[in-house]
This record gives C-alpha cells, structure tokens and sequence, in this order.
C-alpha cells in the first residue's frame, strides 16, 4: 500500500482534457479515503515558495505538445523547489478512434526531460503514464465527432481508475515505457519543435471578419499570450498554441492561415535558393540547410506576421484568407472538451 497521507495534483491543460484526468484522478484517490488536492500551474507565481509536505505524493499532468510537456510545465518543473516526494508523470495525448481501438498519441521526450529535471531535484519517479485523451490539434487535423470523443473519454476514465488503484495498491505504474523506443524516435522532432516549430504555429492564429471583440479569447489565453489591438486578437509569441482560444471561440471566428503556410513556405524556399551561392558552406549538410531554412521561415514570420495583422483589418482581405482557412469549413469543427 502507498503510504501517502495525500495527494497534489497539479496540472496545465488547453482544451480540458489534462484538468479532466487531473479530476478523475483527485475522485479515485477520494474513493481511497486519501485526499486530493487539484492545482492549475498557471495560478501558481512562484512554484519554487510552493510549501510540499514531504509526504504528500505528487501528480503532474499536462498535454503533450510536440512530443514533449508544453515549456508553461517544463517551466513549473524547473522552478520547483528541492524535494524528496514520490512524483507520478501523466501526459495527455492526441487519441483517434479507429473502430473500437483507440490509437496512442506519441509522447516523445515528456517524460524523459521531465523526469531528468525531477531526479536532479531530489524528487523519486513514481510512475509514467499516458492518457490517450480526443486531440485537440485542430491547426492539423478536424475535430473528433462527439461519439468518438465520449468513447475515448469513458475508456480513459476507466484508465485513471485502474492505475489508481495499481499506485495505491504499491503497484508499479510505468506503462509509458512501452513506447520508449517510438520515443526515442521521434525525439529530434521533439527538440526542433521545442526550438522553433511552437513559433511558427503561434503565429497561424488570427481573427476572421465573424469576429466580435468580446475579448475571451484574450481573457481566458491561460499564458496571457493574446493582446488586443484596435479590437482584434493579436497572437504575441508566448502562445503555446494549446488551443483553447481557437476551440472556444463563441463564433468559431478564430482561424489557422492554411493557405498563407504553402505562400510562407514557397517564399522560403525561394530565399533558400537565392540564397544558395552566398551561403554554399551552409547546404553542404542536411543539419545546415534544416538550420537555415528554420531560420529563414522564422524570421519571414516574424516579419509578415505584424504586416498580416495591419492588412486583415480590410475585410475583403481577411475574407480571401479565411477562404483558405480549413478550420473555417463546417466539416472542420472545433473540439469541446465535455
Ligand atoms: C500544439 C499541439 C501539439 C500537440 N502535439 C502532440 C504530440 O506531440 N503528441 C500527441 O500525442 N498529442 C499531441 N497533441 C494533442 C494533445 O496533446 C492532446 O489532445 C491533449 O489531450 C490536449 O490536452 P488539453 O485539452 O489538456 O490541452 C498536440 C496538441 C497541440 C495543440
């Protein structure tokens, strides 16, 4: 039997999915007769005063974001004070249903970092677990139907369930090291998202003509990453693109520029070629070109975004990016966590 006089669940979640398993988990832990304790890192200022008994077992749980925990939680992490609890770490991840299977999602470096940083803390590994919960990554792919969505909910429930009573039991929870290979995998696209991609997808948000400056999206942005300007969203570079704006826009007027990605691309690639005899040292090598080109598309980001902001201000412009928006087709819908 676990020995824990309670349990701290903290968590970071977008659309829900993450603060539904962290309640799942605070209900099955209260069904122990073990109390439970629910926090959002996002309304902690200062993890490093946070006051942990040293007995209490933690549980962090977030989703997975280019294979690896979103930097609002590795940051939460890093700032923890030294501890020596037992820590259990939970990621949520992009489930698809196919028939009555549900597909995992790719985890990537979550754990790995994650628990290097922990160990170094003094904490202890108490278990690894994913939860294959409905994705939410509507900038590439349309939302799950509510069918699947409830299927795969109920099934995670039941998940939350059985390895809460494993934990609890003194059972060992690390069933995330079945993927470890897949993992390791996938770990280079992990470290070029952590390092550029989140940038790049931060800036494909941007408010459509049906827009009505309610200002929700900006008021509920858990990283306060959208400011406002003469009325209209405006997406800075904290966004972590975890969705929320997007999937809970009261008139779905929030887009991802889809036909402005092939143009921001192609404009790339021409800059790379005119570029090629200046810099031939540099497209000698895959890791060089790959470097460049991030580079590049970086920057042009950087640059166009502001000038994107100025222009969809006329509505026949913004209508003729909307119009190359797939997130502005009905097939496309958007996801509601339950
Ligand atoms: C920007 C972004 C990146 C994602 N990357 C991954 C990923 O690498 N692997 C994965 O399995 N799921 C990925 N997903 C899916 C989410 O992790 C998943 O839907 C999660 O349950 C969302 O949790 P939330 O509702 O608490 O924000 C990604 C979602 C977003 C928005």
């Amino acid at each position: 039997m676990n020995t824990a006089r309670d349990l701290i669940i903290y968590y970071f979640s977008g659309t829900g999915n993450s603060k539904q398993v962290a309640l799942w988990w605070a209900e099955a832990t209260l069904k122990k007769g073990i109390a439970a304790r629910v926090v959002d890192i996002t309304t902690v200022t200062n993890p490093n005063s946070l006051e942990i008994n040293s007995d209490s077992l933690m549980l962090i749980v977030s989703p997975t974001h280019g294979f690896n925990y979103p930097p609002v939680t590795i940051r939460f992490i890093r700032r923890l004070p030294r501890g020596k609890n037992l820590v259990v770490l939970a990621n949520t991840r992009a489930g698809l249903k196919i028939g009555r299977f549900i597909t995992p999602g790719l985890s990537g470096i979550t754990f790995m970092l994650s628990a290097i940083l922990l160990l170094s803390k003094g904490y202890k590994l108490g278990g690894l677990i994913s939860f294959d919960m409905p994705s939410n990554w509507l900038s590439i792919h349309p939302a799950l139907s509510a069918e699947s969505a409830n299927y795969i909910f109920h099934s995670m429930q039941q998940k939350v369930q059985r390895y809460a009573d494993k934990l609890f039991d003194g059972q060992s929870v690390f069933p995330a090291l079945r993927d470890l290979i897949q993992d390791l995998l996938i770990s280079p696209v992990a470290i070029g998202y952590y390092l550029a991609g989140r940038f790049f997808l931060a800036k494909s948000f941007y408010a459509s003509n049906a827009c009505t400056s309610c200002g929700l999206c900006e008021k509920n942005c858990p990283l306060h990453a959208i400011k406002k300007s003469r009325k209209r969203p405006y997406w800075t570079f904290r966004c972590e693109s975890c969705m929320k704006c997007m999937n809970s826009c009261p008139q779905e007027a929030i887009q991802t520029t889809h036909g402005l990605w092939v143009l921001l691309f192609g404009l790339t690639f021409l800059i790379m070629g005119l570029l090629q005899p200046i810099l031939a040292d540099y497209y000698r090598t895959f890791a060089g070109k790959l470097a460049l080109f991030t580079l590049i598309l970086l920057a042009l980001v950087a640059i166009l975004y502001p000038i994107q902001y100025v222009l969809i201000k006329n509505r026949r412009i913004n209508a003729a990016i909307t119009y190359m928006s797939l997130t502005f087709y009905k097939f496309w819908g958007r996801y509601r966590c339950k």
